[in-house]
């Protein structure tokens, strides 16, 4: 056994070759079992034969010439060894005794090179139960009658128990009675439990085919537990099988007698009045048993139907506050007829204390890149949506909320894993199905070395809660439970990427589980060397999640004597293949043997050839060599003088030899490091990739956001601007032009050349007056021609252009308004217009305006509508050219 300083007990499990491997005779095995030396006991009689304790592991032929290891366990067992002998010399009962009577904690875990077996010894297979369903039947057996159930079919939920518990609970967990988890998990729907580690090489992520459970398709699945998992085994395998079948079936048979859990939820609550679930038949329970049990009502009519509608409803609301609604399918609910009932347990069981209420709670989850999530805690699709990123993933399930290893109010001394949902769990049954519910949210996939490789280091505790049933104080006024935790733990396995053909997530996974491992390992070193040493060991487990899990409760708790609880019992079954991969599994014995010795590889030794020739002996081929006569060439002296230096020269190679092979391994270790860094860094990028894609995509949706804003705020306000303009305009309806004052000054300018224009024409007047009497006289009998009597008048025109008057808009606008003839003087004979008639009829005004195009002269007519010819020689300075285009006449009259 070990000594006083070890943390824990290493046993070593060799296992059995695999059927495809079975054929292939291993030339050269590296691995072997030392077998014991018989023990002879005083009355000359051998004791039986025990279990060996060392190996020697000897590296293949290789240029290497590296050295012969030899590792030292509590115990080792052979390929040979079953389940059942594997729970015996661990001494679990001995484990489950210690919790049960003195609340001591316990912890059995598994540590190998994947592949090698972890898996099977914890979980067994179909046909053969694991240490788990082992620990468990012992367990429940134990307690028998004094387990408390929080349900009863005839009775409402044990309320006040769940509150009892609540109450002593140190890890904030949330407690919930089994029947109630697994009615939630199972009655609702078609929900589908997706795994989250899915593979490139299977589609399988999750152990939901597990072992224990029957797969409703009769086929094998990819990366499910096989059918027949029994290896090929060697002829000493098969007999030692053999043996321990006997034994088994040498054992009573295990009556059934925990109550079939789908008959109860049946009875008991309604939601299975249907007998199938998803489509399967259920099966029934005989009558008899019925009968004989207790738990179940005589009365055909349920639980369910015999409940006031009251009570149905709290039960309902306490169901639905209690857990939450889960609404995707999920594989059909485990069946305890088909989990494996060897090896038999029943005629293991321990004591415990007949006057003490026990109460048992099943929780699990799983270390996964060194966070610790809940096995039994999935998400609810069903409620409602969250609103951020990672409450929305946290609800489809492709994202849980990892949980917290601290200290907590009512465990200021140990650290606990917080807020952890905890099932009561009053039969070995009901336990077995929340083992199989959890195992389908652990992570698995298949890699290259194993089909159903664990992704994750899985912890199934059991703790087992202790209350006084006396009248004494405690009892009474405190009401509190105490006890303490059996942890079992199925670790991950350690790869080398190479072997498992990973790549991608799954390569990343393997470079957690190895540094995690590493942790391990140097912490088992440290237990290793001070046992050599003889000193106390310092560990150094708070590096990762799973070594402060693993060693948290190594240590006594002393702060408050009151409190004291003694250091967990710990066992540690190292896996290992002996025809797998050496230096995957020798690394891993390096780490957690608990005694080591390196021994140089055997080369002939120059000093025993030496010590072995004597003086005077001769050679055989009778001639006389340089050593066969030392008289004939050396002193004796001399002799003895080189064979010292030989043998100095010797030790000093062995030395030698002994620091390489030490480097050779400090070497190895730093490889494994680099690799472990390597793995480390990639994770470390891919999180990073992670973070800034996810920063990119917050940033590029806040800029979005302020886009839309400020978009938004754009077309509010112009949306604004024009209902404010119409308003406006709907108050102002008669509004104003305003000219602006570039028109104004033209104006101005115009009107004063208008009244200068008018001076002339004044003064011109007047100087005609002043003239002959003939011009005076036309002049004046023009001059009715202007007031408003004057009704008909001629303009003639001399166009430029060959525009005719009535295609000219303005011209015949005019001709209608004014009531004007137009008419185009013909290009000669238009000297003769009368300039003075012309030019009494356009306004000065409109005269300055032409000037600079007008070239046509125009002439007012007679009454008569006698065109009056200009005379050539007066009139032609003064001519004035018109274009029909530039034509404004204006508001004056002709
Ligand atoms: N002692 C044993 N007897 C019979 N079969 C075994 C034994 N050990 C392992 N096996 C078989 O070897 C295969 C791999 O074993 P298992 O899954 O337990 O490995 P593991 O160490 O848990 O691997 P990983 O670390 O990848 O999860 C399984 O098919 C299992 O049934």
């Amino acid at each position: 056994m070990a000594p006083q300083t070890s943390l824990f007990q290493v046993f070593l499990r060799l296992r059995p070759p695999m059927q495809q491997n079975a054929g292939k005779q291993n030339t050269e095995p590296w691995l072997l079992v030392e077998q014991p030396t018989p023990q002879i006991a005083e009355d000359g009689e051998q004791t039986p034969k025990s279990h060996p304790t060392h190996i020697t592991l000897q590296p293949p032929n290789d240029s290497r010439k590296r050295a012969i290891e030899r590792f030292g366990f509590t115990k080792v067992f052979h390929e040979d060894a079953s389940q059942l002998d594997v729970f015996e010399e661990i001494a679990a009962v001995e484990n489950i005794q210690n919790v049960l009577k003195n609340g001591r904690d316990g912890l059995i875990a598994t540590l190998g090179v994947t592949g090698s077996g972890k898996s099977h010894t914890i979980l067994g297979t179909k046909a053969q139960r694991g240490l788990t369903q082992m620990t468990l039947d012992v367990l429940y057996r134990s307690i028998g009658s004094n387990i408390r159930r929080p349900c009863h079919p005839d009775l409402p939920t044990d309320v006040q128990l769940l509150q009892s518990l609540q109450a002593s609970d140190a890890s904030e967990a949330l407690i919930i009675p089994a029947t109630t988890f697994l009615e939630n998990m199972y009655t609702d729907g078609d929900r589908a439990r997706y795994s989250r580690a899915q593979t490139p090489m299977t589609g399988i992520g999750s152990r939901a085919q597990t072992p224990m459970t029957v797969c409703p398709q009769s086929s094998h699945i990819p990366g499910s537990f096989p059918k027949s998992p029994r290896p090929t085994l060697s002829p000493h395998a098969t007999r030692s099988r053999k043996t321990a079948a006997a034994r088994d079936s040498r054992a009573s048979p295990r009556p059934s007698e925990a109550p079939h859990f789908l008959q109860l939820c049946r009875r008991g609550h309604g939601q299975f009045k249907t007998s199938a679930v998803n489509g399967k038949p259920l099966p029934t329970v005989p009558e008899s048993f019925a009968e004989k049990d207790p738990w179940y009502p005589p009365s055909k009519t349920t639980i369910w139907e015999r409940l006031t509608p009251r009570k149905k409803h709290a039960k309902q609301s306490f169901i639905q506050d209690s857990f939450p609604i889960h609404h995707a399918r999920r594989p059909p609910m485990p069946r305890p007829s088909t989990f494996a009932h060897e090896p038999d347990m029943s005629s293991y069981a321990t004591i415990i204390d007949s006057h003490c209420d026990y109460a048992v709670l099943v929780s699990m989850y799983e270390v996964y890149n060194d966070r610790i999530f809940d096995l039994l805690s999935s998400t609810s699709p069903g409620g409602p949506p969250m609103s951020t990123r990672q409450g929305a993933a946290l609800q489809k399930g492709l994202m849980r909320r990892p949980l917290v290893f601290k200290n907590t109010e009512m465990s200021p001394d140990r650290k606990v894993v917080a807020g952890l949902k905890k099932i009561l769990c009053s039969s070995y049954d009901e336990a077995m199905m929340i083992l199989e519910t959890g195992l389908t949210e652990r992570r698995v996939a298949g890699t290259g070395s194993n089909s159903v490789s664990s992704r994750s280091h899985g912890f199934f505790c059991i703790e087992v809660k202790k209350k006084s049933r006396g009248n004494d104080y405690a009892s009474h006024h405190m009401n509190l439970w105490a006890g303490g935790t059996l942890s079992i733990v199925d670790l991950a396995g350690s790869e080398r990427a190479r072997n498992a053909k990973t790549t991608g997530s799954t390569l990343a996974e393997a470079g957690k589980i190895n540094e995690s491992l590493m942790y391990l390992g140097q912490c088992l070193q440290v237990q290793s060397d001070c046992q050599q040493d003889g000193t106390k060991p310092i560990v150094p487990f708070r590096q990762c999640k799973l070594t402060e899990l693993l060693f948290s409760n190594s240590f006594p708790s002393a702060s408050n004597p009151s409190q004291y609880r003694p250091p967990q019992k710990a066992v540690m079954i190292v896996t290992a293949d002996a025809q797998g991969d050496f230096n995957a599994t020798s690394q891993i014995l390096r780490y957690s043997a608990l005694a080591r010795e390196v021994t140089v590889p055997r080369v002939p030794s120059v000093t025993s050839v030496m010590g072995a020739l004597k003086p005077g002996a001769s050679g055989h081929s009778g001639r006389n060599t340089p050593l066969d006569g030392p008289q004939s060439y050396f002193s004796a002296q001399e002799l003895e003088q080189a064979h010292h230096e030989i043998s100095r020269l010797a030790e000093e190679c062995n030395t030698l030899v002994v620091r390489l092979t030490e480097e050779e391994i400090k070497r190895t270790e730093a490889e494994l490091k680099l690799q472990a860094a390597e793995e480390k860094a990639l994770i470390a990028e891919q999180e990073v990739r992670e973070e800034c894609w996810q920063e990119m995509e917050t940033m590029l949706e806040q800029e979005k956001q302020r886009w839309r804003e400020a978009w938004d705020t754009e077309r509010f306000n112009s949306q604004e601007y024009m209902d404010e303009k119409i308003e406006i305009l709907e108050k102002n309806v008669s509004f104003e032009i305003h000219e602006d004052s570039n028109s104004n000054d033209r104006f101005d300018e115009l009107e004063r050349e208008n009244e200068v224009l008018r001076a002339k024409l004044a003064a011109m007047e007047q100087e005609m007056q002043t003239r002959s009497p003939t011009k005076k006289a036309r002049t004046t009998s023009k001059t009715p021609a202007k007031s408003p009597a004057k009704k008909a008048s001629k303009v003639v025109l001399e166009e430029t252009t060959s525009t005719t008057i009535n295609q000219n808009p303005f011209l015949a606008s005019l001709m209608e308004k004014e009531k004007v003839t137009l008419v185009l003087k013909p290009s000669q004979g238009m000297d003769d217009v009368d300039e003075d008639s012309r030019l009494s009829e356009i306004s000065p005004r409109k005269l300055t305006l032409r000037e600079s195009t007008m070239r046509t002269s125009v002439m007012t007519t007679s009454s008569n509508d006698e065109v009056m010819p200009v005379t050539p020689g007066t009139t032609k300075k003064k001519t004035r050219k018109l274009t029909t285009r530039k034509w404004d006449l204006g508001e004056d009259d002709f």
